[in-house]
């Protein structure tokens, strides 16, 4: 297939979205963190709102998710929804994204995993335990930061498509012959996700710092060493395997 729209995108702009887009995610974490965990908005047996089934958050995320969809917010390939069935249409008009991608891309959706992830994972960590009733307040960080991890995974499209471009030579054999370990090798740069893992914990330390006058009292909102885990354990995982399914499509 020719390219789809020669659009300038370069690998360097792919990442420098990546690195802006870590400063979100950790925002979005310090917010959740400054409520205790309220377990009851995720248990699905907690009787959370009469006549509807599943817990408070899934009805919130999916009432949420439904109004964004009225508004076109799932018409940019960038954005992912974690209940894509029975989604409304867009009322929107005269809205356009530029199609960088293969028009198949836009059937790959991780954010199950994404989901998992971070309630079984990742909440625990960050969130102490306790409950103070706020429910709806609390899932709308919950959902802020679902938001801004699920984009970030899924920028695996921009970058499978980037570099894809500049070496397809390499990569087309590897999809040729459906190769998915040939492929994760031919992606991965292990020194860059060093530096990653390095950056999200400095980014960690340094926003989630409590300032205070009195220097001996110093603490962290959220353990560093969490979001640094994080990246590693499934952000850039998830990353990876977006743009692999990417790849494995690119030629159809
Ligand atoms: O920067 C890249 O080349 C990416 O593919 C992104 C990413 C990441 O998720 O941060 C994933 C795989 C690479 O090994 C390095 C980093």
């Amino acid at each position: 297939m020719a390219p789809l729209v020669s659009d300038g995108l370069t690998l360097e702009m792919v990442r420098d979205f990546l690195i802006g887009q870590e400063d979100t995610i950790i925002f979005c974490l310090l917010q959740r963190a400054k409520h205790p965990l309220n377990k009851n908005a995720y248990d699905k047996s907690f009787p959370a709102i009469p006549g509807r089934s599943g817990s408070f958050a899934d009805i919130m995320i999916r009432d949420a998710e439904s109004l964004y969809a009225k508004f076109g917010r799932y018409e940019n390939p960038e954005e992912h929804p974690f209940f894509p069935e029975c989604l409304p249409g867009s009322c929107v008009t005269g809205a356009s994204f530029p199609k960088i991608f293969h028009p198949a891309a836009a059937s790959i959706n991780v954010n199950p995993a994404v989901w998992n992830a971070y309630f079984d994972q990742l909440l625990p960590l960050i969130a102490e335990p306790g409950d103070d009733g706020n429910y709806a307040t609390t899932v709308a960080c919950d959902l802020a930061c679902l938001q801004a991890l699920s984009k970030r995974i899924h920028y695996g499209k921009y970058v499978a498509e980037v570099k894809f471009r500049n070496e397809t030579d390499k990569y087309e054999p590897a999809i040729r012959s459906r190769d998915r370990e040939a492929l994760m090798n031919l992606l991965t740069f292990k020194k860059v996700e060093e530096m990653v893992k390095r950056r999200v914990e400095k980014k960690a330390m340094t926003f989630g710092q409590e300032v205070t006058l009195d220097d001996s009292k110093e603490r962290r909102k959220i353990d560093p060493g969490v979001v640094s885990r994080m990246y590693d354990e499934w952000v850039m995982p998830l990353t990876k395997e977006v743009e692999v399914e990417y790849l494995l499509l690119r030629l159809d």
